[in-house]
């Protein structure tokens, strides 16, 4: 049974199989930026006189930057710190409890696992993990799935059900401003591409050398979109124009994330940004991020609006089940799995 990073007693030295090869090393941890650059955006305005301007702020910074932050977006802070404290409390249970709860099988309505989800069984390569642990909740419909949740700590139901419903009226006002944006068809994303929600809970714990571990590798989010609640330790970082970007952990803030099937829908307006996490020093971190993931029967494809002459069809359309099975597959190379669908000129 492996045991879980959160209950390790003590970490003087870092166990050889979390030591990252040289060329992935993070060296020097500090990213080069702090990310003040990464456009931070008040929603408050989209609700009043201001809509039109939120909505070129989020395209603007979605083209150019490929991710923003955004505050005042009628989650209750009340209702943020809640969720945050809860899942400390969670992370610092008992392992026989959180045991209860190890599983790599998807269909669980809530796993947790340590490192990374994906462990390559190749015997040639050299198993790497990450410095993490992580507790993946499956929000919706939340009724199919709450009596597979943890009943610890007191009113995890009550706390995290109210947060993933608050969530998904956040995230589908997100989307409703993009496609205004865009000039997709109002509705476009309800239904079969917003289907899964998963709330996923990172939780690192201090490491005594970040510059040669990784709490999250690079990655782009294979799903649709993701807003990231991070705690007030950094950690997050992006890739851009050849260098990684630190994103500034802004109290009650969430960093939204379009994910690889924003960039299909979007035929190449969005990007999907690579980015990773690193480790810390000294605090503990955790971080509550919310996937919203197609149906595995979903097809995903350019909306119709975006292709013309001018901006001719960049990908075929595939089934959300058979980019997925490609992704797990090879989850290294994330950029390998869209050339599959991209249409050779
Ligand atoms: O923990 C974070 O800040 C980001 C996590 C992340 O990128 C992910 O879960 O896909
Ligand atoms: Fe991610």
């Amino acid at each position: 049974m492996e045991v879980l990073m959160s209950n390790w007693s003590s970490v003087q030295s870092i166990p050889e199989n979390y030591v990252l090869p040289p060329h992935k090393r993070t060296g020097k941890v500090t990213a080069n930026s702090t990310g003040k650059e990464i456009p931070v955006i008040d929603f408050e305005k989209a609700d009043c006189h201001d809509r039109d301007e939120t909505i070129r702020q989020i395209l603007k910074a979605c083209q150019e930057i490929g991710l923003f932050q955004v505050v005042n977006h009628g989650v209750s802070k009340e209702l943020m710190d809640d969720t945050m404290k809860l899942f400390k409390e969670f992370f610092s249970l008992p392992a026989e409890y959180k045991a209860n709860f190890i599983s790599k099988a998807r269909d669980k309505g809530c796993i947790l696992y340590t490192s990374s989800f994906v462990n390559h069984d190749d015997p040639n390569k050299k198993e790497i993990r990450y410095w993490r642990d992580c507790l993946v909740n499956k929000c919706n419909p939340l009724e199919d799935h709450l009596p597979f949740w943890p009943q610890t700590p007191t009113g995890y139901h009550e706390v995290v059900g109210t947060y993933s419903v608050e969530m998904r009226k956040f995230l589908m006002k997100v989307l409703d401003l993009i496609s205004e944006g865009l000039g997709i068809e109002a509705g476009y994303f309800e239904g079969d591409l917003t289907r899964e929600q998963l709330l996923s809970v990172n939780h690192h714990i201090p490491c005594p050398d970040p510059s040669v571990t990784l709490g999250h590798p690079e990655h782009r989010d294979p799903n649709l979109i993701t807003a990231i609640h991070q705690c007030d330790v950094p950690g997050l970082q992006f890739f851009k124009d050849g260098q990684w970007i630190g994103v500034e952990p802004l109290p009650h803030a969430f960093v939204i994330i379009p994910g690889v099937q924003f960039r299909v829908i979007s035929n190449g307006k969005f990007t999907s940004p690579k980015h990773r996490v690193v480790t810390h020093a000294t605090e503990h971190r955790t971080t509550l991020g919310t996937f919203f993931i197609p149906s595995d029967v979903s097809t995903i494809e350019p909306a119709k609006s975006l292709v013309s002459p001018l901006s001719p069809l960049l990908y075929r359309s595939y089934v959300y089940r058979d980019f997925f099975n490609e992704w797990m597959k090879q989850v290294a190379e994330d950029d390998a799995v869209l050339d599959l669908y991209k249409i050779q000129d």
